[in-house]
């Protein structure tokens, strides 16, 4: 295809390989009259520009807590946010992000098209640098014969993609997504799998991905986070050294992948039963 995004230089994004997102001693605890809810106890990690890394952990391990943290929509009850240099305190302008609940996240009475041209509208760029843009984005998602259909006429991993090219299209320095396949057939899921990861490498995107899905995590990270069981402490950074190549049947049936899957399901597992988190105030298992 013919590729109208902006390079890694020219979008002005960190060299790949620098620290670009850092998150110190991260503390979230939500106060109600019912009580204080520690969410997230104590997270520390890095995430280098140019890297594919996963989030699992178990239901109401602050997964979401953590991404609010992120994208500047929470303030945290300690600890920093650090994005390029910069404090989160706000929504980053470099980054975006892409949700579950695509049908939530399309506006009904817009086009594909519209949909995708919106933020780069509001990022101010004239009609003329909007148009290659929002072309390439819904070609390099395979939407390129509907875009001028409403989201309400597309199936659910279609609406999906255009959640996606929408993200893409804005060029963020990082793409944050939020278990942005749960709601799709296992079938559908596969192929977005493959899409992120090829526009991953094609684009050259940073990318924090929130998944439950232990061999989703693995077959697109370059690392997993595993966070513990409430109140949060990640309870292992697992390296995936499988090869940047991956599809579906020959990644899935490597002795590797298999081994990873297994050490990651019983991480979760020990999360699940409280094991280095809740018992553990000194957070063993962090960076
Ligand atoms: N606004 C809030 N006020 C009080 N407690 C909250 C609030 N939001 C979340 N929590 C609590 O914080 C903890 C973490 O919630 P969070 O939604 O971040 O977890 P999660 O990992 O995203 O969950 P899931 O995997 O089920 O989607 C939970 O115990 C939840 O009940």
């Amino acid at each position: 295809m013919t590729t109208e995004f902006a390079t890694t230089s020219e979008a002005g994004r960190p060299a790949p390989g620098t620290e670009m997102l850092q998150v110190a001693r991260l503390n979230k605890t939500y106060h109600s009259p019912q009580g204080d809810t520690e969410a997230i106890r104590d997270l520390t990690f890095t995430v280098r520009a140019g890297e594919m890394v996963c989030i699992v952990g178990p239901s109401g391990a602050g997964k979401t807590t953590l991404l609010r943290c992120l994208s500047g929509l929470l303030p945290p009850s300690a600890g920093t946010v650090t994005l390029e240099g910069q404090q989160v305190t706000e929504p980053p302008k470099g980054m975006a992000m892409v949700f579950q609940e695509y049908a939530r996240s399309l506006f009904p009475w817009l086009t594909v098209e519209q949909n995708v041209e919106l933020p780069l509208k509001e990022k101010g760029l004239s009609k003329a640098e909007r148009g290659p843009k929002v072309r390439a984005a819904i070609e390099a998602v395979g939407l390129d014969d509907v875009p001028n259909s409403y989201p309400w006429q597309l199936s659910g991993g279609m609406q999906q993609r255009v959640a996606i090219a929408r993200a893409v299209a804005y060029e963020p320095h990082i793409l944050l997504m939020d278990e942005p396949f749960a709601a799709v057939d296992a079938q559908t899921r596969a192929d977005l799998e493959d899409l992120v990861r090829d526009l991953w490498k094609r684009l050259g995107l940073t990318l924090l991905f929130v998944t439950h899905d232990i061999d989703e995590s693995v077959y697109l990270g370059q690392r997993v986070l595993v966070l513990s069981a409430r109140p949060t402490v990640i309870m292992e950074d697992v390296a995936v050294g499988l090869p940047d190549e991956r599809d579906q049947l020959t990644t899935r049936g490597d002795a590797e992948f298999a081994r990873l899957r297994t050490h990651v399901y019983e991480l979760v597992q020990e999360a699940k039963r409280g094991g280095r988190g809740e018992h553990d105030a000194d957070g063993a298992g962090q960076e």
